[in-house]
């Protein structure tokens, strides 16, 4: 893929998150990675939507040294980039401020696994990480939020449990590519609606029972998975 078209794909992805009611004004961003030429593409910061051309999207290297672009990356960009240099299985990033799954970050609580909606994407609860302290966030608040990420995720594979929840702030959610990472974002705000609203109808509602976890997660994305025609 050129990265012009990456470009294309990085503006549509952010495009949708409006489309698809992810965020109020400018309170979100997506980013998509060349893996070949070690370049990410992410959202200038602040510009609306509906504002947002091809040539205002960002072209940084790994280390955050600007390639192309006039405008300032999103202030999300040191996070995305901590996520690409950890895992190299991901192709795109997204952060939003969603109602529910913000909510359950300033709730400071991991949503449950509660049903097979969130089992077809997410392999166990979604985990709400730490509150960073006070040195951190004046240390290097965006980049240590990173590692915050990838401090709760620990071991998991992260294309298992494609998104999480930062304490106090919202949802970074990812994928193999940008439309991926996107889906991923609507798909975790769509369980954090559905679990409040169980949790409103019953408090002690209770978990998935494991088989019921295994089999909605591996019939989707198992060694054997037969679920639709292999695309999301
Ligand atoms: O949380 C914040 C700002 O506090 C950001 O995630 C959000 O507003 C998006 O910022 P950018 O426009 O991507 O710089």
């Amino acid at each position: 893929m050129s990265l012009q078209q990456l470009k294309q794909q990085v503006l549509e992805a952010n495009l949708d998150l409006p489309r698809y009611d992810l965020v109020t004004f400018t309170w979100g961003n997506v980013s998509g990675i060349d893996r070949d030429r070690g370049l990410v593409v992410i959202k200038p910061s602040g510009v609306s939507y509906d504002k947002m051309r091809i040539n205002d999207l960002v072209v940084l290297d790994l280390n955050g040294n600007r390639v192309e672009g006039d405008l300032r990356p999103s202030s999300d960009t040191p996070t995305h980039l901590v996520m690409y240099r950890r895992y190299p299985e991901l192709g795109g990033v997204v952060h939003t401020h969603s109602t529910h799954a913000t909510a359950w970050a300033q709730a400071r609580r991991a949503i449950p696994i509660q049903g097979t909606t969130q089992a077809d994407y997410f392999h166990g609860n979604v985990p709400c990480t730490r509150l960073l302290s006070e040195s951190e966030v004046s240390e290097d608040y965006e980049g240590l939020t990173g590692h915050l990420i990838v401090e709760t995720l620990h071991d998991t594979p992260p294309l298992t449990m494609p998104g999480i929840l930062v304490a106090n702030h919202g949802p970074f959610s990812w994928g193999k590519d940008p439309h991926d990472a996107v889906h991923n974002a609507v798909v975790l705000e769509e369980v954090a609606r559905m679990s409040w609203i169980t949790h409103q109808l019953n408090p002690q509602a209770p978990a998935l029972p494991d088989y019921m976890l295994e089999k909605h997660y591996q019939r989707k994305h198992g060694k054997n998975a037969y679920y639709g025609q292999n695309t999301k």
